[in-house]
């Protein structure tokens, strides 16, 4: 029954769509600038900021990583921060996630200029999406992503029970407000939700967006029958492949639309940090730009 959603190709028409934003940008002088500051090692932000790399400098963006050791000091990120504020050539910022235990991200996030925040991390943003705010702002791009593909693939959540399992600030907690904005009715899960209570609601969800860390944490037979799934897991197993949080194999067969991982959602997410990086530096010119084909 399962199609897949090609995260992959819908990647690509959209960072084709970004690239002809950049060309009219330049056109003007404009290149986009996206500094990325990465503290340790992440795995999967050693994942992220190798494919980033790779397709920022194909769709005419300016991107830099600047990497610190994993017992770098609160003070020099901070410092980092505020130089990338104030140089102009900079229209996006993106401190990697998570950071060692001797940074406050709170204290990162909120240092970024808010019009420069690519993550929509910043209080001011995260208050805009929660309140439903009209207008531009930068807004998480795996959630973002995430509405493209489901836009793009003719998903309508709107009046549909959608399940999301995470919490996060990065995906979960975004995706919620995001669904919410779209008239879904969203029920928002985490490790604390009662197993029987889990079963449940997964059972009942016309749309199952998971976002734990917990390889193969939903299989097929929770799912209801033709059900929307959407795998934001990358998780490494010992043999060196990734398996996302469903377990594919059973979940396939019942869901009418699934992602793989990898192919899924981390092509999206890239696409749309390239997206919304290009929106911001427009915004930055005081320059307008056509919406690409997706909604939101
Ligand atoms: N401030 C911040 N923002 C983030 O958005 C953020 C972060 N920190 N920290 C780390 C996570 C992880 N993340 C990924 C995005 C794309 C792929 C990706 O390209 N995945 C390919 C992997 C292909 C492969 O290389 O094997 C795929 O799923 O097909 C992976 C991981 C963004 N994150």
């Amino acid at each position: 029954m399962g199609k897949l959603i090609d995260g992959k190709q819908i990647a690509k028409d959209l960072r084709a769509a970004v690239a002809v934003q950049t060309e009219k940008l330049a056109t003007q002088g404009i290149t986009p600038g996206l500094a990325v500051i990465l503290v340790g090692d992440d795995p999967a932000s050693e994942i992220y900021v190798r494919n980033k790399e790779r397709a920022a400098g194909k769709v005419g963006v300016n991107a830099q990583t600047i990497k610190y050791p994993a017992d770098a000091s609160e003070a020099e990120v901070l410092a980092k921060i505020a130089e990338l504020n104030a140089d102009d050539s900079v229209d996006a910022i993106l401190v990697q996630s998570p950071v060692p235990s001797q940074i406050d991200e709170h204290k990162v996030q909120e240092a970024i200029d808010p019009r420069k925040d690519v993550d929509g991390f910043h209080p001011e943003n995260i208050g805009r999406l929660y309140a439903n705010r009209e207008g531009y702002y930068p807004v998480a791009n795996t959630p973002r992503g995430i509405m493209t593909m489901l836009h793009h693939e003719g998903v309508d959540v709107a009046g549909k029970h959608v399940v999301v399992i995470g919490r996060s600030i990065l995906v979960g907690r975004p995706m919620a407000a995001l669904l919410q904005g779209a008239n879904a009715t969203v029920s928002l899960l985490h490790r604390y939700t009662p197993a029987s209570l889990t079963e449940l609601l997964v059972s009942e969800a016309d749309v199952v967006i998971v976002a734990t860390g917990v390889a193969g944490l939903i299989k097929g037979s929770e799912l209801k029958a033709g059900a929307v799934v959407i795998d934001v897991g990358i998780n490494r197993l010992e043999d060196g492949s990734l398996v996302g949080d469903v377990d594919f194999a059973s979940a396939e067969p019942v869901a009418s639309l699934i992602t793989p991982v990898p192919g899924g959602v981390g092509p999206m997410t890239i696409a749309t940090l390239l997206q919304t990086t290009v929106e911001l530096a427009a915004q930055h010119h005081g320059v307008a730009l056509e919406d690409p084909w997706q909604t939101i």
